[in-house]
């Protein structure tokens, strides 16, 4: 008799689908580095298989990249850089953002990233390999956990689920620095969309219940619902992939709503299209406009819509609220218009 759970077995196919979604992550950030999009010295260590991809990816990946790092960057300057600050990457991959901040001076407190081990020892591994990557880190690092966890002065590589994230993650962030008290910032790149909304509301309820001042930031897909939408569902499901948070959370409304109902201070959020179009500098997209012809507009816009950065903050202390206030994006079409008028 075959005593196997069928569910848990399906479970365990899209939890392997899941951990694949890094190797797609990696190649496009790869792709649109190698483009000339996007500066950093290390992904290309990161890289199993190189590809270029299309124009509208590149495109979406250096909007990600370059937002997604100035919002942090902004974080990190609340209240001037000596202030000592944490991150904590859910669901990090090969994210190489530590090692790019880090080669830009940038200074943390700790820099935490959590995966699944069958991620995180890839991870663990790379970083022993190539001492540009092991260097960063600094020579009183440690490997443990049978390969899958690395403990330095301001990195700590975390294995495991963020499903446990309260029960067990928490603990272990605890007993390797981790401080309540200092401000901390959460990301979330293309990572709660893969979580029943039950488990990643989790996180957000625990961050906004137990820090004195935390920022979240999120890039995930929204408008499950629409043509372009359910098409990119279906392929998705091909591939035993499925985007479980993208129902409680398919628009800007309801993205900023997952915070401000459960307490937080203050939310944001816009879609890709908002971003590219607004806020980011002309002089920027003239540079990107001489890389590579973006010519399918339509597709561009379907695509960015699809998309969308949110951020957060929660603070106990009032006057906090102006020092975050301060997180947001440059609007280049104010800029445009205040230089007009003069
Ligand atoms: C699309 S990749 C994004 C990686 C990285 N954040 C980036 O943007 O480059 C999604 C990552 O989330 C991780 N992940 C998803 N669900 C997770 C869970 N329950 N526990 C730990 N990691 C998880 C996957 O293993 C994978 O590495």
């Amino acid at each position: 008799m075959d005593f196997r759970n069928p569910y848990r077995e399906d479970t365990s196919i899209q939890d392997n689908a899941i951990r694949e979604t890094n190797d797609d992550a990696i190649t496009s950030k790869f792709s649109a580095v190698n483009t000339g999009y996007i500066k950093d010295d290390f992904v290309k260590f990161f890289v199993k298989k190189p590809a270029r991809r299309p124009p509208i990816i590149n495109r979406g990946s250096y909007v990600r990249n370059k937002q997604l790092d100035f919002l942090i960057t902004k974080f990190l300057d609340i209240g001037g850089s000596d202030v000592k600050k944490q991150i904590v990457s859910l669901g990090a991959g090969s994210d190489t953002r530590y090692f790019h901040f880090k080669s830009l001076s940038r200074k943390f407190y700790k820099y935490f990233e959590i995966d699944y081990p069958e991620v995180t020892s890839k991870k663990v591994f790379t970083i022993h390999k190539h001492k540009e990557l092991f260097n960063l880190i600094g020579s009183d690092a440690k490997i443990g956990k049978g390969g899958t966890e690395i403990y330095a002065s301001d990195y700590c590589l975390l294995a495991g689920d963020l499903r446990k994230f309260v029960e067990v993650l928490v603990p272990r962030m605890e007993s390797n620095g981790f401080d309540r008290s200092i401000p901390t910032l959460f990301l979330s790149e293309c990572v709660m969309i893969y979580m029943d909304p039950e488990d990643s509301n989790k996180i957000v309820e625990w961050a906004g219940a137990n820090l004195i001042s935390t920022m979240f930031l999120v890039y995930e897909q929204i408008l499950p619902n629409d043509a372009f939408g359910s098409t990119m569902l279906q392929n998705l499901k091909l591939r035993n992939i499925e985007l479980r948070g993208i129902h409680a959370y398919p628009n800007l409304e309801s993205q900023k709503s997952r915070f401000l109902s459960r307490g937080w201070s203050h939310a944001e959020a816009i879609d890709i299209n908002e971003i590219h179009d607004s806020h980011i500098d002309p002089k920027e997209l003239a540079r990107m406009s001489k890389l590579e012809i973006l010519d399918e507009l339509e597709e561009w816009h379907l695509l960015a819509a699809h998309y969308c950065i949110a951020w957060a903050y929660k603070v106990i202390d009032e006057s906090q609220k102006l020092l975050y206030d301060q997180v947001r994006f440059v609007d280049y079409r104010k800029k445009g218009r205040k230089g007009q008028s003069c």
